[in-house]
C-alpha cells in the first residue's frame, strides 16, 4: 500500500464554502481553543461512540465512491477533528499516535498548508521533506508515513516554496495559481477536516481483547 495521496481540487469551491459554513454553525462550546489552533472534535471520544454528522460525512462517501479504498471497509473513519489555524499558527512536529488506526484523510479548507514530515528516529535533517496541501485537496497519510514520521505546521504567517531556501524539499511543485517563483505564499485562515478510525481500545493491549 503507498504511504500517501494527494488529489487536489477534491472538492468544488462552492462545497467548500458550504463546508466552512458549517464548520462555523457551530455552537460556540464545541470549539476547544489551544494556544496555536481552535479545533472541534467529532464521532467516537473514548466511551462515547456518537455518528459523524452527515455535513462531515459526504467527503467520506465522495472516497468510497472514486474507488480510493483508504479506510478498510470493516474499519471506517469514525473520528473527525477539526482544526483551525488562523495565519501565525500551525502545529509542532508530532505523530497522532496509536489511539487510531494509522490512516488519515485531510481536506483543507480556506487556504494551504505546508505540512513538514521528519523522521522519527533520527537527529539530522536528512529524510525530512514536506508537502503542499492546497485548499480543497484531499491528503492521505497512512501505514509507514504515519509510524515512520512526525507532521507538523510550521507558526508562520507565509511559506517559501523556493526549495533553493527551504530547510526541507517540497516534494510536489505547488500548482497553479501559487508560483514557486514568487517565492512566498501568505497564509490565510485554514480550517483542516482530519478523519480517522479509533482503535478499538486505547488501554489495553490488542490480546487482551481476544
Ligand atoms: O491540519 C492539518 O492538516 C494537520 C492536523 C494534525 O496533524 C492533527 O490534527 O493531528
Ligand atoms: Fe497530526
Amino acid at each position: 500500500m503507498p504511504a500517501a495521496y494527494y488529489i487536489p481540487e477534491f472538492i468544488t469551491e462552492q462545497e467548500e464554502e458550504q463546508l466552512l459554513k458549517q464548520v462555523y454553525a457551530v455552537p460556540k462550546p464545541k470549539w476547544v481553543t489551544l494556544s496555536n489552533r481552535r479545533l472541534q472534535n467529532w464521532g467516537k471520544r473514548g466511551m462515547l461512540v456518537e455518528p459523524l454528522p452527515d455535513w462531515l460525512t459526504w467527503p467520506l462517501k465522495r472516497i468510497e465512491e472514486r474507488g480510493l479504498s483508504i479506510f478498510p471497509a470493516t474499519t471506517p473513519a469514525n473520528h473527525c477533528l477539526v482544526n483551525e489555524y488562523a495565519a501565525g499558527q500551525g502545529i509542532m512536529p508530532h505523530e497522532d499516535g496509536p489511539m487510531y488506526l494509522p490512516c488519515v484523510a485531510t481536506l483543507s479548507l480556506g487556504s494551504h498548508a505546508v505540512l513538514d514530515f521528519t523522521p522519527r528516529e533520527t537527529t539530522t535533517n536528512t529524510g525530512c521533506f514536506s508537502l503542499f496541501l492546497a485548499p480543497r485537496s484531499l491528503f492521505v497519510q497512512r501505514d509507514q508515513l504515519y509510524e515512520l514520521y512526525l507532521h507538523g505546521i510550521a507558526e508562520t504567517t507565509a511559506d517559501d516554496l523556493s526549495n533553493e531556501r527551504r530547510a526541507s524539499p517540497l516534494l510536489l511543485p505547488p500548482p497553479e495559481p501559487y508560483d514557486s517563483r514568487q517565492g512566498r505564499v501568505e497564509r490565510g485562515m485554514r480550517v483542516s477536516l482530519t478523519y480517522r478510525r479509533v482503535a478499538r481500545s486505547i488501554n489495553k493491549p490488542k490480546l487482551l481483547l481476544r
